[in-house]
């Protein structure tokens, strides 16, 4: 035979209970299961406020007509007329009795612990009263149980201790006498030996379901719930959070310990004495196969079980020299806490025995506080112990399972996870079992960091980066096409899911934490967008904390620039097209670099130079590996590589310029592409990468536009000047061509001077074979030396360079 038991939700409405008993129906072909049931969802908060509130001398009339109706509600839909009122009758007796209570609490203006409990036994009293009632409709073998006779326990009012062997035996002798029934029992409550109504604790339901599982030693115990058994993580936070199939004792234990609210932690130990199996199942998806807790769990290829988490939590510091090799003290302060009941979540000591750091409950720290200073009153006095320090808004974080004492690399795995994305590790404990590891943090990095830890063990599922892009031009729509096109094969062959969870232009500014749909996105962000603004949109960015997070700049703008600083110290990456960040000041460009690695995120920007083509990479990995750049020779404007490559023939200068601008090889504003400026930023950026600590007025630059052009306020203006300047092209070219040569702009570094010229270069050039918007670029090094290493391709364009963008995305934490 089975114990069963439903939560506070399955029993919550009509509608839940009768899929209740069409569970205990199946369940009853099989064998007479014992049911066990708990109050009514939100009963029990209910009847404690009351309590409070009596107890204050507050009026409590409008909880107690809430409960009555809930009750009422679900007796008027579940049973017939006829067999209404002999239930009406017994809860009208119980909600009388309930009132004198409550009356006497206002009277007295004293509530106990026991009167506490006798109030609160109404919950589990009423729920099961009716629910057998309605029960015996379908089965009359259907018995309503007061189990708080028939579990005894100490008198600890609020959380007493059972008699296991008393206990047992009336179990027993109660199951034997009423075999042929389907009992109904009240969860959570019990009576001490005088007979007075204790309480099991909060979630003690479970725990009732456990002790009269023990005691018949039952097949199974089922506790039933509203979600699908015990998960990975609280799916409220990690949405790729799965079910458990399995776990062990000890694991679900950890597990439900620190927050996982589907078990009462407790429920283990009879069931574990018995070696019974917990079930976790779920009403609502009764077929599921739930999480069977039992011994001998199968061999798991998981490193670890799940992350289970606490949100609330202080901390106390305790220094002092008192401490050291004062055997007795931690067994003071501990037995201190204990006898009055605080809870200690996680203790941890410092090896010089000099400070000890323990958490509890943020309700607990102020009792904890004086507490502590009452019972070392004298070592306080003697400076043998300074006083107690208290530090809110933490959380606990612990990984659990039982393969972590046998998996070398865990705790570096969980410590990368969270400093990667710059989660302050505030103190740590690892039980000495090895089944947890557990850290406290800051409160509001509890979301990203159980997300990032989550991502960082199961990595059979998908890693996500959550990507803020600014920019929604010719690079960033692209982009968003490229990665809306991607998404299934990013997910069937690099196991990673990009999500762009805000986006921005200079008109408006949305934002999504679960991603926004790149189907729509731009009328979502016309029509749904809030009006941009940088700053905010940044702040927003770092508000939302997510894991694996980085900003992706499409702009041409210089006003992003300024916040990179920031988002690097918010631990987040950054992936740029924009060239005006590294180009400006060597020194914001050092710090940039600096500080993305010592946050220790990730500054990408493969798209500054020659767009997808692997340029900065190349160099990267040169330097990386200790190579010496002696020299670079490089075309690195696409947009005049083209112009050269088709202002022949009788094409004309302007209608070139122009074709480009069209092909989205131009920078927005074309006159930087003309004027050199761009080309020098490459130059200057490749230059500072290979080490030289340049400036932009350290590049000398060649002119290819006569002054008017140059000087032309307006991008209209500068076309009226290159169509009015025509005859000045026209002999450039025709004196090239004359000459059998062809028009190159070429940037040079060499023993760190950097120049860029307009030549004229024949076929024996390696740079004279180019076409479209080619780039090229050699570098000259201690290992290249007698023949250069050549990158060559298109340099510009939409495609290239939102792919140069992606790839660098992708890369981001890889
Ligand atoms: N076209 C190409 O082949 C290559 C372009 N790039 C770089 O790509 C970047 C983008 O170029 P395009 O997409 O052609 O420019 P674009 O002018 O088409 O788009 C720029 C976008 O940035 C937005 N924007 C500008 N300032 C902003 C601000 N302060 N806040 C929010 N949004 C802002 C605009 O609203 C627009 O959506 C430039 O930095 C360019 O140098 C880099 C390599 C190659
Ligand atoms: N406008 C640029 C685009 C790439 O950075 C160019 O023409 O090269
Ligand atoms: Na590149």
């Amino acid at each position: 035979m089975k114990v069963l038991k439903f939560g506070g939700t399955s029993v919550g409405s009509a509608e839940n209970i009768k899929t209740l008993l069409s569970i205990v129906a199946k369940e009853k072909l099989q064998s007479n299961p014992v049911v066990v049931l708990s109050a009514m969802s939100g009963v029990t908060n209910l009847l404690t406020d009351m309590a409070e509130r009596a107890e204050r001398g507050e009026d409590y009339d409008a909880s107690l007509k809430e409960i009555e109706a809930k009750h009422f509600a679900v007796i008027r839909s579940l049973l017939p007329a006829a067999a209404q009122n002999p239930v009406f009758t017994r809860l009208k007796i119980f909600f009388n009795e309930l009132e004198d209570l409550l009356q006497a609490v206002t009277n007295l203006r004293e509530l106990s612990l026991q009167t506490k409990d006798q109030i609160l036994s109404y919950g589990e009293r009423c729920s099961s009263f009716m629910i057998a009632h309605i029960a015996s409709q379908q089965f009359v073998e259907a018995l309503y149980v007061n189990g708080s006779e028939l579990i005894k326990t100490d008198s600890n009012f609020g959380q007493a201790k059972v008699d296991t062997d008393l206990t047992e035996m009336l179990i027993n002798d109660f199951y034997k006498a009423n075999k042929s029934t389907v009992l109904f029992v009240t969860g959570f409550i019990a009576s001490n030996a005088a007979g007075r109504v204790t309480t099991l604790g909060r979630g003690g339901s479970d725990y009732t379901a456990a002790v009269w599982g023990a005691a018949l030693n039952a097949e199974e115990i089922e506790i039933w719930t509203d979600v699908n058994g015990m998960m990975t993580a609280d799916p409220r936070i990690v949405k790729k959070a799965f079910s458990l199939p399995e776990l062990s004792y000890t694991e679900a234990m950890e597990l439900s310990y620190f927050g996982a609210k589907v078990i009462y932690p407790p429920t283990m130990i009879p069931a574990f004495m018995k070696k019974i199996p917990i079930v976790i199942k779920n009403t609502f998806e009764p077929d599921f196969s739930g999480t069977y807790i039992k011994s001998d769990v199968k061999a798991s290829s998981l490193p670890i079980k799940g992350i289970s988490s606490i949100d609330h939590i202080s901390i106390i510091n305790l220094t002092g020299s008192g401490m050291v090799g004062k055997a007795g003290f931690s067994g003071r302060l501990f037995s201190l806490l204990s006898r009055e009941q605080i809870n200690v979540v996680l203790i941890t000591q410092s090896s010089s025995e000099h400070s000890i750091t323990f958490a509890v409950k943020p309700t607990d720290a102020g009792q904890a506080i004086s507490l502590i200073k009452k019972e070392f009153e004298l070592e306080l006095d003697a400076n043998k112990l300074a006083l107690p320090e208290v530090e809110n808004n933490l959380a606990v974080l612990a990984i659990v399972g039982e393969n972590m004492k046998r998996t070398p690399g865990m705790s570096g795995r969980l410590f990368n996870a969270l400093g990667r994305n710059g989660i302050n590790v505030r103190a740590i404990a690892q039980g000495s079992s090895e089944y947890n590891i557990s850290v406290i943090i800051n409160a509001a990095d509890l979301s990203k960091a159980v997300n990032a830890v989550h991502d960082a063990f199961f990595t059979d599922l998908k890693r996500t980066l959550n990507i803020f892009c600014l920019g929604t031009g010719n690079i960033g729509k692209t982009l968003f096409n490229q990665l809306k096109e991607q998404m299934p094969f990013l997910a069937a062959n690099n196991d990673l899911q990009v999500k762009v969870a805000g986006i921005s232009n200079t008109r408006k500014m949305i934002f999504n934490p679960e991603g926004l749909s790149l189907e729509d996105w731009e009328t979502n962000l016309v029509m749904n967008g809030e009006q941009a603004d940088l700053a905010s949109f940044v702040e927003r960015m770092k508000a939302l904390n997510l894991p694996n997070c980085v900003f992706v700049d499409n702009t041409a703008a210089e006003s992003p620039i300024e916040f990179y600083q920031g988002i690097f110290e918010s631990s987040i990456s950054v992936v740029t097209c924009n060239k005006k960040g590294n180009s400006a000041d060597f020194a914001q460009y050092k710090s940039f670099k600096d500080t993305a690695r010592k946050f220790g995120v990730d500054f990408y920007y493969e798209t500054n130079v020659g767009a997808g083509l692997p340029i900065i990479r190349t160099l990267r990995e040169l330097m990386m590996s200790g190579d010496k750049v002696a020299r670079i020779e490089a075309i690195l404007s696409g947009t005049i590589s083209y112009i050269f490559n088709n202002f022949k023939g009788d094409a004309g200068f302007y209608e070139t310029v122009k074709e480009a601008q069209e092909l989205g090889y131009t920078e927005p504003d074309p006159r930087d592409d003309l004027n050199g400026k761009d080309f020098m930023r490459k130059m200057l950026i490749l230059a500072r990468d290979a080490g030289y600590p340049l400036e932009a007025v350290d590049v000398k630059i060649d002119n290819i536009l006569p002054e008017a052009c140059l000087n032309a306020t307006s991008v209209e203006d500068f076309y009226a000047e290159l169509q009015k300047n025509s005859a000045y092209f026209e002999e450039l070219k025709t004196k090239a061509a004359n000459d059998k040569k062809v028009l190159r702009y070429i940037g040079k570094l060499e023993d760190g001077n950097v120049e860029i010229s307009l030549q004229m270069v024949d076929d024996s050039h390696p740079f004279y074979m180019l076409s479209g918007s080619d780039n090229i670029i050699s570098f000259t090094t201690d290992r290249y030396k007698s023949r250069p290493l050549v990158v060559k391709g298109p340099g510009a364009g939409a495609e290239v360079t939102a792919a140069g963008v992606f790839a660098d995305i992708i890369n981001v934490g890889a």
